[in-house]
């Protein structure tokens, strides 16, 4: 794990707040997962890009705040051709809540990730999800942490930002792997992060660009550099506006071929 000096503020704040919310006692969850390899398939073979739609109310970098359900956010991005759906889960920073991805969960067939700072394995037992985030930064034993997501029924999503996070997720055994394009120790946001690191990733690996995809041409910018899939927060919720999010989530999908106005 990063030093805590090396943090940005905001990020120093959400790990400390992860760490006292992991310390209730939980019955241990038992998940039957829908898989995340076949919704991208499916998506795929119906000629959508394979998009993970985030409901993401807001977060440290965002513009503004988004009220809307959950339950209506998530459906329209489905509607919109979204092959999974990420729900934050982090209550003091990105407005998330257990309870959303419960009832988001229950509306939608695809899917869903839980979308949490998951330090350790008590912080697992908080409600059920088809996927697990666990960002190697920020955990001690990745290893241990991935074994007891699949001890649980969770597809364990690991996220890794540079060549030796990469290393030890494969090492790890992480079989989803997402490479942040946000650095979140500065939140800066480059693709290049991406493009860098997917040369390295085995193609048995389930591969995901995350954050900082904006547009059509940053999708094609992902999927050439071998994503096989993008999840996307912000430029869906469109915190400073109040855009049609099935509209955004479409854009997205249907971006495969260039057209002359964008
Ligand atoms: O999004 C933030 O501002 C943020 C700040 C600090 C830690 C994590 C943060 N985001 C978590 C994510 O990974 C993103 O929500 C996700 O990848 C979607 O990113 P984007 O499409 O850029 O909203």
């Amino acid at each position: 794990m990063n030093s805590p000096t090396e943090l940005a503020p905001e990020v120093r704040s959400i790990l400390e707040s992860a760490g006292e919310r992991s310390n209730a006692d939980r019955d241990r969850l038992s998940v039957d997962a829908r898989s995340l390899p076949d919704a991208l398939a499916r998506a795929a073979a119906d000629g959508r890009v394979p998009i993970i739609a985030e409901v993401k109310p807001t977060s440290p970098t965002a513009d503004g705040t988004r009220g809307d359900d959950p339950v209506e956010l998530a459906e329209a991005m489905v509607d919109g051709g979204a092959a999974a759906i990420s729900v934050l889960t982090e209550p003091d920073h990105f407005g998330g809540s257990a309870e959303a991805l419960e009832r988001v969960r229950a509306a939608v067939d695809v899917p869903v990730l839980r979308k949490d700072f998951v330090l350790e394995e008590r912080g697992m037992d908080v409600v059920e999800a088809d996927l697990l985030l666990l960002i190697a930064r920020f955990v001690e034993d990745l290893e241990g942490l991935v074994e007891a997501a699949r001890d649980r029924g969770f597809q364990p999503l690991v996220e890794v930002h540079d060549r030796g996070e990469l290393e030890d997720a494969l090492e790890a055994g992480a079989e989803i792997v997402g490479v942040n394009n946000r650095d979140l120790a500065k939140l800066e946001v480059d693709l290049g992060t991406f493009e860098s690191l997917s040369p390295h990733v085995p193609d048995d690996v389930t591969l995901i660009a995350e954050s900082g995809v904006s547009n059509p041409e940053d999708v094609r910018r992902m999927r050439e550099a071998g994503a096989d899939a993008l999840l996307v927060g912000s430029a869906i919720m469109d915190h400073d506006g109040a855009g049609d999010v099935t509209e955004n989530t479409r854009r997205l999908t249907d971006a495969t071929q260039e057209t002359p106005n964008e």
